[in-house]
Order: C-alpha cells, then structure tokens, then sequence
C-alpha cells in the first residue's frame, strides 16, 4: 500500500505501545522502517512486544512510564532526547470501563481522566517543548473516539477526555503549526482488543458488536495501523488539526451507548460487584 521506506529515519514513541492498537501501530511502522520508543507501565508487555518486533530486524526501545505522572513523562522524554531527538508522537494510552455516572467516585473518575487526557498533555506538552527548544519538526497523532462527536452515555470520563484531547489537537495545530508541528488524530470505531473488550463489552451486552456497523463488521488493526502511517508520514504533510473518523460509519447511527439505557440498577450492581471480584 505505501512505498517501503515510507517511516525510514523516523523516531517514533507510541504511549501504550505494547499491546492493542499501540502494538499494531508499532508493527507497521517498523515495516515501514521507523525506528520506535514503546511506553506502558507493564515492562513484560513491552518486552514481549518489543522482542517480536527485533526478531523482524526492527529498532524498538522500551521504557516504563506511567504517564500519570508528568515527572515520569519528562523523565522518559530526556531518556530519548539523549539518544536522538523524536519525530512522531503517538498518544495511545488510555483508560475507560462503563459505569452509571452518577456512582462513579472523584477516584474512579481520576483514573480515566488521568492516563486519557493528563498523559496525553504532559506527553505532548514535554516532546512539543523539545521540538520548539531544538528547531525540529514533529507530529503528534493522538487516538480518540467517535464520542468526541456523539458523547457518549456511561462512559462520560472517557468520553470527557478524548474530547479535551480532540481541542487540544485543533489548539496546537494553529500555536504550533508555524513551528512545522502538525497534530493530527484518529476517531476509531470497534477494532476488538483484549483491553477495550474487557473494559467496555462485559457479559450481559448485546452480543457482536459488528452489529451496529453499518459496513457490517469491525476494524482490521492493519485497517488503523496503515490510516495512522499516512497521517504521521509526510504524504500528509498539509493535514493538521484534523480527526479523521475510522469507524464503517458507524457513529452515524449514535453513540452506541444505548443498550446501557435498558440495564436495571440490579444489573449495574452485578457488573460492580464482579469487577470486585476479578
Ligand atoms: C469489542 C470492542 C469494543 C467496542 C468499542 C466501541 C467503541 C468505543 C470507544 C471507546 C473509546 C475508548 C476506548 C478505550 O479506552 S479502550 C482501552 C481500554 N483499556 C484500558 O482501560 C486499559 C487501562 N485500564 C486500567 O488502567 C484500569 O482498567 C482502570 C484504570 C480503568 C481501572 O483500574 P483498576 O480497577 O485497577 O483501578 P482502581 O482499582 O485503582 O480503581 C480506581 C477507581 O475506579 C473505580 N472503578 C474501577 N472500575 C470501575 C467500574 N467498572 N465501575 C465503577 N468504578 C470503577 C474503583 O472503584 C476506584 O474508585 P474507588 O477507590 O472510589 O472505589
Ligand atoms: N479498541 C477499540 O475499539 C478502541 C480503542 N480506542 C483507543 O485506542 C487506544 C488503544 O486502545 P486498545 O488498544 O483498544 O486498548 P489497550 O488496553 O490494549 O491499550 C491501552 C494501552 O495503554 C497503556 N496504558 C494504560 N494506562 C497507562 C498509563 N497510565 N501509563 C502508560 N500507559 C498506559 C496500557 O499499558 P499498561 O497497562 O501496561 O500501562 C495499554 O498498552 C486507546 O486510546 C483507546 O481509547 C478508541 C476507540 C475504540
């Protein structure tokens, strides 16, 4: 699909790197000869990531961060910067579960608020100042939702945050854009992970969730990894401050909350008390 060297040369950090849409990214992107920096906070996960991604000759680097925490974000930000200086920003990480938003605690709505939108601005915030100190040019690509367009019932923190990130993009894409800083992102529809599908489709919600989908089935991760390679690369060097949504039409039809709507108070309680209990 795109011409092999299309990434060569590019340092490329991916926050949640190790598994999901973070790992199918990575793949690509070392395919298409980028060298990487993966991040997360299970260093096993990186590794195992990393590991696959050598035995094809790749350059991936792991460092743990949680990127909660802006003194971790700065510290791993000098720990590239000393080798090399990045090219691609990927805010990946992020966190979400459904629940009733009345019930949610400030704790339960910190821990999505957090690594989705606070981890997105420190890590931006850290490799946006480097690049303006340094003269060099970047591309932050940040991986949103389609919430950011519909909202979206029970799971309002999330929904909240990739909201805040989508302004934050369309911001720094005026502020920064004369520093040849594009930022740009993606809304993804379903793209089944082992991380959003233990979040978000626990038992008891309507089964496939290709169902809704107009196109009639979910997204490939390859489908997302080649969209996310075009944007970062400079054959889309004229796009900034834009959210391109990747979801077979999906939100079109709404947020896809709605089953929600018909849970009882007895079913959220379950739902509650089984996560105690995993
Ligand atoms: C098949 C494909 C799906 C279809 C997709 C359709 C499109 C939807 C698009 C949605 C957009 C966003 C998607 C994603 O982000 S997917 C990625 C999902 N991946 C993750 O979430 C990974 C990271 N997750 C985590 O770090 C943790 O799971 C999390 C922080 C979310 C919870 O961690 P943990 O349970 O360990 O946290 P704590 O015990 O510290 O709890 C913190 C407080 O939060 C409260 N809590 C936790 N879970 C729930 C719950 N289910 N309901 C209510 N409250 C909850 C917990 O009680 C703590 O609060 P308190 O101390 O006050 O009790
Ligand atoms: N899959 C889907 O259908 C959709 C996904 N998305 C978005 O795509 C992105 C990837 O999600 P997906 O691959 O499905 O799910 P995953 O759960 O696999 O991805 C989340 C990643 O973020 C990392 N992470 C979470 N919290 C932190 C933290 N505090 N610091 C550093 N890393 C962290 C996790 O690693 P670790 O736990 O080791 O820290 C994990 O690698 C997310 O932004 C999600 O919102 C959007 C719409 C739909």
């Amino acid at each position: 699909m795109f011409e092999a060297g299309l990434l060569a040369n590019r340092r490329i950090l991916i926050t949640g790197g190790g598994s999901g849409l973070g790992a199918a990214m990575a793949a690509r992107f070392a395919e298409l000869g980028a060298s990487l920096v993966l991040c997360g906070r299970r260093a096993e996960v990186l590794q195992e990531t990393a590991e696959q991604l050598r035995s094809h000759g790749s350059q991936v680097d792991t460092i743990v961060c949680d990127v909660r925490d802006p003194q971790a974000v700065e510290a791993m930000l000098d720990e590239i910067w000393r080798v090399a200086p990045l090219d691609v920003l990927v805010n990946n990480a992020a966190a979400t579960f459904i629940a009733q938003t009345e019930r949610l605690s400030a704790r339960a709505a910190d821990a999505i608020l957090a690594p989705t939108l606070h981890g997105a601005m420190y890590c931006t915030l850290g490799a946006g100042r480097r690049w303006i100190d340094g003269e060099h040019a970047g591309v932050v690509l940040s991986i949103l939702s389609t919430s950011t367009i519909t909202g979206r019932a029970f799971t309002v923190p999330s929904a909240m945050a990739k909201s805040a990130v989508l302004a934050m993009t369309k911001s720094l894409a005026v502020e920064w854009g004369p520093k040849q800083i594009r930022l740009v992102a993606i809304a993804p529809g379903a793209f089944p992970t082992a991380g959003a599908t233990a979040q978000l489709r626990p038992d008891g919600r309507s089964a496939d969730p290709a169902d809704r989908v107009p196109l009639g089935r979910v997204g490939r991760h390859d489908e997302l990894a080649n969209l996310a390679s075009f944007l970062i690369s400079d054959q889309a060097g004229y796009i900034t401050g834009e959210m391109v949504v990747q979801d077979g039409g999906t939100h079109l039809r709404g947020s896809g909350a709605e089953d929600l709507l018909r849970w009882s108070d007895q079913q959220w309680s379950a739902h509650r008390a089984g996560r105690a209990k995993s």
